[in-house]
């Protein structure tokens, strides 16, 4: 039986048993009270007493029977004596004593569910969502790298593409595409990357049908290039892109598109130009913090307050924010031109680990002349 049909039973059993329970009530009242009193007054009248002035003598000469005999009434019957005074107290009472209004609140809640989601819904502020948008965000511990799966789930094919996938997380990243039944249509980098080597090499010769992307402006070799104001399509979903550069000259960020049938909130993939509470650093691989400022301002923070950012890297535990978040919060873009300028250089940080390593082989979208020993690095 569902719950709440059981409720109401149960309900329906309470409200009995009190209607029974006040009919005994109603006895124990006529045979406590209304008797004695009754035996009070024929008392008087045999024995020509008037019973408003002898009330007291009467009283005293009857109590001690009348009080034995009720006594062991009310022994006998205790437990209607109970409930005969639940009775009158519930007469005298606005609020009902039975249990009958424990059970109806329980029904009303279980009564209720969508009141529930809904609440809960409306708190749920860090995922965009949509009909058709699978959305998957993975880690690459050594580097501290975001890579990102994004998929139509709603088109027949369920095409999907990664945004700055690693060459060592190749393999877990196919392996989920996989599982999900998705088709890799796209690999691709939001900038020439210098703390780690791309995935998408690794990724084309293990699904050589997969097309590598870059911006033409990086100045890296891929199978397309893309530019600012260009669409990356799959299925129904699209991706916008724009020019953001600073941390290098050829950094873009890709956007979801600005349509009612696209994600919502909208999601900003924005590479090493915004990280969450920071940015990328502008003294190698033709970076400017001018540049910077002044792509950050312009194509990131003026896009709605509820856009999600999704970086690139974080090396302190964040997963996502918003632009909203980052305009209130971020230590060096919420300060003027000349005051970021000053914090860029100066922050001493010292070159990535793999910068030789990485920087060529990313020139060339990761594309290895031995693609099982970059497999085993
Ligand atoms: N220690 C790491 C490199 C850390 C680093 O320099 N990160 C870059 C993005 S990857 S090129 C950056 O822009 N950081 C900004 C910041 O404020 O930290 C390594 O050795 O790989």
């Amino acid at each position: 039986m569902p719950i709440a049909t059981k409720l109401y039973a149960s309900n329906v059993t309470s409200t009995l048993n009190s209607k029974t329970n006040s009919n005994n009530g109603d006895l124990i009242y006529v045979i406590l009270i209304v008797i004695p009193v009754i035996k009070l007054f024929l008392y008087s009248t045999i024995h020509n007493q008037n019973p408003t002035t002898s009330t007291l003598q009467s009283l005293s000469s009857i109590q001690p029977f009348w009080w034995q005999l009720l006594f062991m009434l009310q022994k006998m019957l205790r437990l209607h004596f109970t409930t005969a005074l639940s009775h009158f107290a519930s007469k005298a009472s606005p609020f009902p004593l039975t249990p009958v209004s424990v059970t109806v609140s329980r029904a009303i809640v279980c009564n209720n569910p969508t009141r529930f989601r809904s609440q809960m819904g409306s708190f749920s502020t860090s995922s965009s969502s949509s009909s058709k948008l699978l959305f998957r965000q993975l880690f690459e511990k050594e580097s501290s790298t975001y890579t990102y799966l994004l998929a139509d789930a709603s088109h027949p094919e369920k095409p999907a593409l990664l945004i700055d996938p690693v060459d060592r997380t190749v393999d877990r990243d196919l392996s989920i595409i996989e599982q999900l039944g998705l088709k890799l249509v796209y690999a691709m980098n939001t900038h020439v990357h210098a703390d780690h080597v791309t995935g998408t090499g690794l990724i084309k010769s293990k699904v050589p049908s997969v097309k590598s992307v870059i911006s033409k402006a990086s100045g890296a070799t891929a199978d397309l290039y893309v530019e600012p104001g260009d669409k990356v399509q799959i299925g129904d979903l699209f991706l916008e892109v724009r020019a953001t550069p600073g941390h290098t000259k050829g950094c873009v960020t890709y956007v979801t598109g600005d349509a009612p049938d696209q994600p919502q909130p909208r999601m900003a993939f924005t590479g090493d130009t915004l990280l969450i509470r920071g940015c990328g650093r502008t003294d190698f691989q033709g970076g400017s913090s001018e540049q910077l400022y002044k792509s950050i301002h312009s194509q990131i923070l003026t896009l709605p307050k509820s856009t999600l950012i999704y970086p690139a890297h974080d090396y302190k535990g964040f997963t996502v924010s918003t632009v909203g978040e980052e305009l209130q919060n971020n230590p060096r873009i919420t300060k003027d031109e000349e005051t970021f300028k000053n914090i860029m250089g100066n922050l001493n940080l010292s070159y990535p680990k793999m910068i030789d390593i990485a920087v060529p082989a990313n020139m060339v979208c990761g594309i290895q002349s031995n693609p099982k020993q970059a497999e085993a690095s």
